[in-house]
């Protein structure tokens, strides 16, 4: 199947190396409004995001290769798209249980382990390592960065940010669009719109939720 991958940063890099890896998509576009006008390389059309209408068929899914969640958002919202014309993507070697669901756009990267019973929203990145226990609810446009550790039962809202190695202990709710840093522990419940830090997390911000909404 072929699927064009919008966005060309860091994180597209990961993301079309895990399609060709995978071998179950054929990328015929790399869209970026950095990009003037539409050119190949080696058969792939790199062209700004206004390209799509003129690609876009029903046997062609999409995925968004962009970090940051927000911005994920707003160009799935610009876009307009029904759900299932993106793509999830899988790398092998990531262990989904097959109790558990992941969402449309989602991309679940190496070595991540998704346990039983968990649902993962669309649109979401499971970055390298992270482990989704069991019973967990990942909301829309999340990103769990490298090596963070969801225990039993965690739930999140939508767009919530964990950096990477954060671990969250059981039953623990983190609000949506809250962003939890590198390397901390979360054992309260976070509230929506805030920025937490530490072992255990200490609440150093709240977020205008006006620039989200
Ligand atoms: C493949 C990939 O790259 S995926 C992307 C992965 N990205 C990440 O993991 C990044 C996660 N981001 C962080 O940890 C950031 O530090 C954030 C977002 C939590 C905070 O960033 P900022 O808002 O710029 O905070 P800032 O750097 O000004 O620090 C504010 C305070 O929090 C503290 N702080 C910031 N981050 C952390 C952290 N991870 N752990 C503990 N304390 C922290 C700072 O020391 C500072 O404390 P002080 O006021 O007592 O001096």
């Amino acid at each position: 199947m072929k699927i064009i991958i919008i966005g060309d940063g860091g994180h597209s890099k990961v993301i079309q190396e895990m399609v060709f890896v995978s071998g179950k998509y054929e990328v015929i576009a790399v869209l970026d409004d950095k990009y003037h006008d539409g050119f190949q390389t080696r058969g792939i059309i790199h062209a700004p995001v206004s390209f799509l209408v003129k690609l876009l068929q029903e046997d062609i899914k999409l995925v968004i290769a962009i970090g940051d969640n927000l911005i994920r958002r707003k160009i799935v919202q610009q876009l307009a798209l029904p759900k299932e014309a993106y793509a999830p993507l899988i790398h092998p070697t990531a262990i989904i249980s097959p109790t558990s669901k992941v969402g449309y756009g989602t991309v679940v990267m190496p070595n991540v382990v998704v346990n039983a019973n968990s649902e993962i929203g669309s649109h979401c990145i499971i970055n390298t390592g992270a482990i989704v226990e069991h019973d967990n609810r990942i909301g829309d446009y999340t990103h769990l960065s490298p090596n963070v550790t969801l225990t039993g039962n965690v739930s999140t809202g939508e767009g919530v940010h964990i950096g990477s190695s954060a671990t969250i202990i059981p039953s623990k709710h983190l609000g949506s669009w809250s962003i939890i840093g590198a390397g901390s522990t979360v054992i309260e419940h976070i509230p929506a719109y805030t920025k937490a830090v530490g072992s255990p997390t200490r609440i150093i911000e709240r977020i205008n939720h006006k620039v989200i909404l």
